[in-house]
C-alpha cells in the first residue's frame, strides 16, 4: 500500500513527521526524489505502523494506493508552494528555522560540548584531523540548529615525550623566537623532525627528551613562558586556517593543562575507589574489561588517557554539560571506552553523556608538495585545483583575483567528506572531490543571472539552493550564499506569487 499526500504546505510536513515513527522517516529506506515528469519533489518512506497510516489518512489531500505488501508513504511536495516556502523560511531565519518548527518543539534543550579537530603541535595535521574538523563542525551546527547550547572545544596535543624531543630540536637548530613567531606550525614541525633524525644516530637525544618532559610535568621547566608564547602563535596561525573552513572554536584547551601536577586529585580519587593497581614494573594500571590500562608510567609521568580523565572532569566542573561529544577517528575507540569506564568507576553519572563520534580513515590524500602535512596545504591545493577546473570551461573561467576558487575549492573538500559513510575508510581522489565545483559555480551563476532561467530550471535551482544550505554548514559560506539569495529578484518573485 502506498499513501500519497499531495500539495503539502510546510506546516503540514512538520505535522506529518511529528506524528510518524521517527525511525521510519529517518531510515535508509527514506528517499527524497525529484519527479522529472511533473517537477514535484517526493519524499518516499516506509510506514511501519497502523497508527502511522491513520495519522496520514487524516491529512487533507492524502491518497492511499495499493502497492504490494509493504506500506509506503509518498509525500508530494508541490513545487510552487513548498519550494518558495522552505527557501523563504530558511532565509528569513537561518538560525532559528529548525528550532521554531513544530517538529523540534519537544526536543529538550541541552548543554552540549563538542570536542573536535584537536591536532598535535609539531606533528602533521593528518587526515584524521581534517575529518574531525569537518564532521565536528557539522555536528556542532546541527546541535545548535536544534536549539542546544553548544560549546566547541579544540584540544591541542602539546604534551608527552614528543615535547621533550621538540625542545631538543629547537636547541639543536638554534631556532629563535622570531623564526617561530613568523611561521610557528612549520618551524615547530621542522624542529621535531630534526630531533627525530638526530635521535636515530644518537640515543642520548631520546633520554634528554624524556628528561625535559619530566621537568615539564614536574613544573621545573625553565622555558615555560617561552612555550606559552609558542602556543599562542600556533593558535593564531590555526585560527586563520580554520577561518577558511568557516570553523570557529569557543575554547582552545591544551593537553598540558592536565599534566602530572594538575592531576593528583584524579590519582587520589582512583586510589580512593581502589581502582588503581600497582604493576611490578612500577606502572599504575586500571582494569577495563579484561585489559590492564596504564594511567601512570613508572617514572610517575602521565599518559594521554590520564590527561583525558582530568580534562573531562574539568569540563564537567566548568560547564555542567548534558553531553560531551568527542569527534575522533575509529582507531581511538578503545581509548574512549576506557575513558568512559574509568569515569563511571569514579562514580560520575555524567559520564553517561559522553559519546565518541568515530569515523573512518582517509587514504591517499597528498598534495603537490607531497604527502599532505598541514591543513593549510590541503586548502591551498583545493583552491588551485578549483581554479584549474573552472578554467576548463569558458563559462566558468575565473580571473586571478577571483575569490570563488577559494570558496568552491574549500566547499568541495567539505562536501566530498560529508558524502562518505562516516565510519568507513575511503580513498581520497582530488578529481572526484572537485567535480562539484562546476555545479556549485553554475548554481551561483544562474542565481545571479535571472534572464538565464526557464521556469522549470529556476524551480530546480531554488530547490538545489535549499539542499546546498544543508551542505554549507560552514557558517560563513552559508551566510554569504543566503545574503545573495535574499537580495536576489528571483526570491522576491517566488515569495510574492507562489503559484507562478
Ligand atoms: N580528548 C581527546 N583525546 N581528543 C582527541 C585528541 C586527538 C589527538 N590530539 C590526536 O591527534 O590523536
Amino acid at each position: 500500500m502506498a499513501m500519497r499526500v499531495k500539495d503539502f504546505r510546510i506546516s503540514q510536513v512538520w505535522e506529518v513527521l511529528r506524528h510518524l515513527d521517527a525511525s521510519a522517516v529517518g531510515s535508509k529506506r527514506t528517499t527524497l526524489k525529484f519527479n522529472k515528469v511533473n517537477q514535484n519533489i517526493e519524499l518516499h518512506f516506509p510506514v511501519s505502523s497502523s497508527a502511522d497510516i491513520c495519522a496520514l489518512q487524516k491529512i487533507p489531500g492524502s491518497e492511499v494506493c495499493h502497492q504490494g505488501k509493504s506500506a509506503k508513504a509518498v509525500v508530494t511536495l508541490d513545487k510552487t508552494q513548498f519550494v518558495p516556502e522552505v527557501v523563504n523560511s530558511v532565509i528569513s531565519k537561518p538560525k532559528s528555522f529548525w528550532i521554531d518548527s513544530p517538529f523540534c518543539s519537544d526536543i529538550k534543550r541541552q548543554k552540549v560540548l563538542v570536542e573536535f579537530s584537536s591536532p598535535n603541535i609539531a606533528k602533521p595535521f593528518h587526515m584524521g584531523h581534517l575529518r574531525s574538523t569537518i564532521i565536528g563542525n557539522y555536528v556542532s551546527n546541527l546541535m545548535s540548529s536544534l536549539g542546544h547550547d553548544v560549546h566547541r572545544i579544540n584540544y591541542l596535543g602539546d604534551w608527552g615525550t614528543q615535547f621533550g624531543l621538540l625542545n631538543v630540536g629547537l636547541e639543536l637548530g638554534q631556532v629563535s623566537d622570531e623564526q617561530i613567531a613568523a611561521n610557528p606550525i612549520q618551524v615547530l614541525y621542522e624542529s621535531y623532525v630534526l630531533a627525530n633524525r638526530e635521535a636515530e644516530k644518537d640515543p642520548g637525544i631520546l633520554s634528554r627528551a624524556r628528561q625535559i618532559f619530566k621537568q615539564m610535568e614536574d613544573g621545573d621547566f625553565a622555558e615555560t613562558e617561552r612555550w606559552e608564547k609558542f602556543r599562542q602563535y600556533t593558535i593564531s596561525e590555526l585560527k586563520q586556517t580554520y577561518h577558511r573552513l568557516g570553523v570557529v572554536f569557543d575554547e582552545y584547551q591544551w593537553e598540558s593543562m592536565f599534566g602530572a601536577k594538575d592531576i593528583s586529585s584524579v590519582i587520589a580519587e582512583l586510589e580512593g575507589m581502589n581502582l588503581l593497581n600497582d604493576n611490578p614494573d612500577g606502572k599504575r594500571v586500571v582494569k577495563v574489561g579484561n585489559r590492564n590500562v596504564t594511567l601512570v608510567k613508572s617514572d610517575g609521568s602521565t599518559l594521554y588517557l590520564t590527561r583525558d580523565v582530568a580534562a573531562a572532569k574539568h569540563r564537567f566542573q566548568q560547564h555542567k554539560f548534558d553531553q560531551l561529544l568527542y569527534v575522533v577517528e575509529n582507531g581511538q575507540g578503545d581509548h574512549f571506552i576506557a575513558l568512559k569506564h574509568i569515569l563511571k568507576g569514579l562514580d560520575h553519572p555524567w559520564s553517561d553523556g559522553i559519546t565518541h563520534i568515530k569515523f573512518g580513515r582517509i587514504h591517499g590524500m597528498s598534495t603537490r608538495r607531497g604527502q599532505a602535512v598541514f591543513l593549510k596545504d590541503i586548502l591551498d591545493e583545493a583552491r588551485e585545483r578549483s581554479t584549474i577546473r573552472q578554467n576548463i570551461s569558458k563559462n566558468t573561467r575565473v580571473g586571478s583575483d577571483d575569490k570563488s576558487a577559494e570558496v568552491l575549492g574549500v566547499s568541495a573538500v567539505i562536501i566530498n567528506d560529508l558524502k562518505q559513510r562516516r565510519q568507513k575508510d575511503y580513498t581520497f581522489d582530488w578529481e572526484k572531490a572537485l567535480q562539484v565545483v562546476v555545479l556549485l559555480k553554475e548554481v551561483c551563476f544562474i542565481l545571479t543571472s535571472p534572464c538565464m532561467l526557464t521556469d522549470a530550471r529556476r524551480q530546480w535551482l531554488t530547490f538545489a539552493v535549499h539542499t546546498l544550505q544543508a551542505m554549507f554548514f560552514a557558517r560563513e559560506q552559508w551566510s554569504e550564499t543566503s545574503r545573495r539569495v535574499q537580495r536576489h529578484p528571483l526570491n522576491r518573485v517566488a515569495s510574492n506569487s507562489p503559484g507562478n
